[in-house]
């Protein structure tokens, strides 16, 4: 089950004494096929799961370097089912969370996409616009398929939310580094660290830090209070760049910190 593939994909990570590395690109950027040859990339620089957006037309949440990457995946007429059935024809080891906002969910209508991602071989869901007060319109579909759905706590939460978040979380917890939306950053929230050891404290499942992540520095310094990052602007400018090695590079900064940090 997709769950369980997630689960077992950071079990190992943490098992090798190393941090988990997030990578997010969109789908259809450049079409299906560079998606695929960036998705063989990025599992073989040792990604932990893989984050996957499907293009949407009221991308809320993101900032310009994503905003014109869903563009461009749109002109290529990227859609839901295009992206479902090419990830069912290409199985691959890596697990693969997709990244929708839901109204292409409900267009695609809720049980068809929850039973066209467990053919695909999906592991589980981002929906940023799904708050905890709604996620029970698709949370049960989603569950019963053995599903990730992965939440987002968001640095401005108080702490009884934050309670709920990591109490529901799945696979693992996406926490929200910045006030804003995606996009590559020099710096993150004042208490950053406070807020990613608290979560790391009360989560049963890996704390994640992602938004604004660009810089192998970053990645050490963030994951001395959680179990790893997610970086979606910042790959999707380098794979843009064809600077393939810094890419590499930035994923490899995940598995270099246990040993900074054994110095
Ligand atoms: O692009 P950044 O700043 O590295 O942030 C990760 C982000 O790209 C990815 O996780 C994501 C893309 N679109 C989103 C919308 C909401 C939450 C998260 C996302």
């Amino acid at each position: 089950m997709g769950k369980q593939k997630l689960e077992a994909a950071f079990a190992d990570v943490l098992a090798r004494n190393e941090k988990a590395f997030v990578p997010y690109i969109m789908a259809g950027d450049g079409g299906l096929a560079e998606t695929e040859k960036k998705l063989r990339f990025l599992e073989s620089c040792g990604a932990t799961a893989i984050e996957l957006g499907i293009p949407f037309s009221d991308p809320v949440a993101d900032g310009p370097t994503i905003q014109a990457a869903g563009l461009r995946a749109f002109k290529q007429g990227t859609t839901v089912k295009k992206v479902l059935d090419h990830l069912k024809a290409h199985p691959r080891q890596v697990p693969i969370i997709l990244m929708t906002y839901f109204n292409p969910i409900f267009a695609f209508g809720m049980e068809k996409f929850a039973d066209s991602c467990v053919e695909a071989g999906v592991a589980g869901l981002i929906i940023p616009d799904l708050p905890l007060e709604e996620e029970e319109i698709i949370a049960g579909e989603l569950k019963k398929r053995g599903l990730a759905l992965i939440r987002l706590a968001a640095i401005t939460s108080p702490k009884d939310r934050l309670k709920e978040i990591a109490a529901r979380s799945e696979g693992f917890l996406y926490a929200v580094t910045v006030t804003g939306t995606t996009g590559s950053r020099t710096s993150f929230h004042d208490n950053i660290e406070a807020y990613l050891a608290y979560l790391s404290e009360i989560s049963p499942v890996p704390v994640l830090a992602g938004f604004g992540v660009s810089k192998p520095e970053h990645v050490r310094h963030l994951t001395n209070y959680c179990a790893g990052v997610v970086a979606g602007s910042k790959i999707i400018e380098l794979f843009r760049q064809d600077d393939t090695e810094a890419i590499r590079e930035l994923i490899a900064s995940a598995k270099q910190t246990m040993a900074d940090q054994k110095l």
